[in-house]
């Protein structure tokens, strides 16, 4: 029986060193402040957001939601974010993904601050963390939360073979990019790679984040090896599953995470994290 990966106790941990931070930072006058822009009514989107606005406030930062009507165009959005880019109290701010399909989503990321931008999606950031380059700037919180995870529980990482399966630019590239500047060998696939399994089974660390219920069966890992679940999907009957087949696999695992309570809550904690790093990187930038 694999080792659980508890990601709701350990983004309690990391809540709390953030909140710590905060205080700090308001001894010196700054309140972090983070702001989402939200378009449309997507019901997940508004109860992610709900919850990150709740997590926001129990730690003592300013959170402030720009709700936007699904009809909302281009331009009204542009200026939506050039405000808040001009803003100072905001130090990160977040454009809920998915946009609906009439607005240009890159043009959008693209027009953020690269210094308040808290999901690493600008293409400076990207740039810079795929070039591993040294210094302080913001990376994409789901793989910032993995990466948390793998070395709070002390997973080796340096000459380790990872398999990702999912081709993300939220999720899997960003991470792809995180393991190997910790000297990972990492393999990226999807749903059109020749035999996934046999791929899937020379992994010492799997990540799945394809977006299909319990994708990955038993026979598709390696014994022993650090299963990490990053799908979230909804059934029929209301209920929350993965993309690994968590009571299959955790008989052969090393390790794993549970779906809920693994990478979301892991996701949180580190857009929390990073709001304060922004804030405190742009104290330090203006003295
Ligand atoms: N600009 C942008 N940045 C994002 O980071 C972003 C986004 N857009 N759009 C949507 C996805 C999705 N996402 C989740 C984060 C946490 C949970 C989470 O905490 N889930 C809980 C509860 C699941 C449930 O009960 O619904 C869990 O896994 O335990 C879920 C989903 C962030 N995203």
């Amino acid at each position: 029986m694999a080792t659980l990966i508890d990601g709701r106790a350990l983004a309690k941990e990391v809540n709390a060193h953030t909140k710590q931070r905060i205080e700090k930072l308001k001894e010196k006058g700054v309140t972090p402040g983070i702001a989402t822009i939200l378009v449309g009514d997507d019901p997940a989107s508004q109860i992610y957001t709900r919850s990150k606005e709740k997590k926001a406030h129990s730690l003592g930062m300013k959170s402030v939601r720009e709700q936007l009507p699904a009809s909302t165009t281009q331009a009204e959005l542009v200026q939506a974010v050039e405000h808040l880019n001009s803003d100072p109290s905001i130090h990160a701010i977040l454009v809920q993904e998915p946009l609906p399909n009439h607005l240009d989503d890159t043009a959008i990321v693209n027009l953020i601050d690269p210094l308040k931008d808290v999901d690493g999606f600008h293409p400076i950031n990207v740039g810079k963390l795929y070039n591993n380059v040294q210094g302080n700037y913001p990376v994409a919180c789901t793989p910032r939360g993995i990466m948390t995870m793998l070395r709070h529980y002390h997973v080796p990482l340096a000459s380790q073979d990872v398999v990702i399966v999912g081709r993300s630019t939220l999720v899997s590239r960003p991470l792809q990019a995180l393991l190997i500047n910790e000297d990972a060998t990492v393999t990226i696939t999807g749903r059109r790679t020749k035999d996934l399994a046999k791929r899937t089974r020379e992994a010492d660390i799997l990540v799945v984040a394809a977006g299909v219920p319990n994708l990955i069966k038993a026979d598709a890992v390696k014994p022993g090896a650090t299963v990490i679940d990053v799908g979230i999907n909804r059934l029929d009957d209301g209920t929350i599953v993965g993309d690994v087949d968590f009571e299959s696999v955790k008989e052969v695992a090393g390790m794993i995470t549970p779906v809920p309570g693994g990478v979301g809550p892991m996701t949180i904690a580190s857009l929390m994290e990073q709001t304060v790093d922004l804030a405190e990187w742009s104290a330090e930038i203006n003295g």
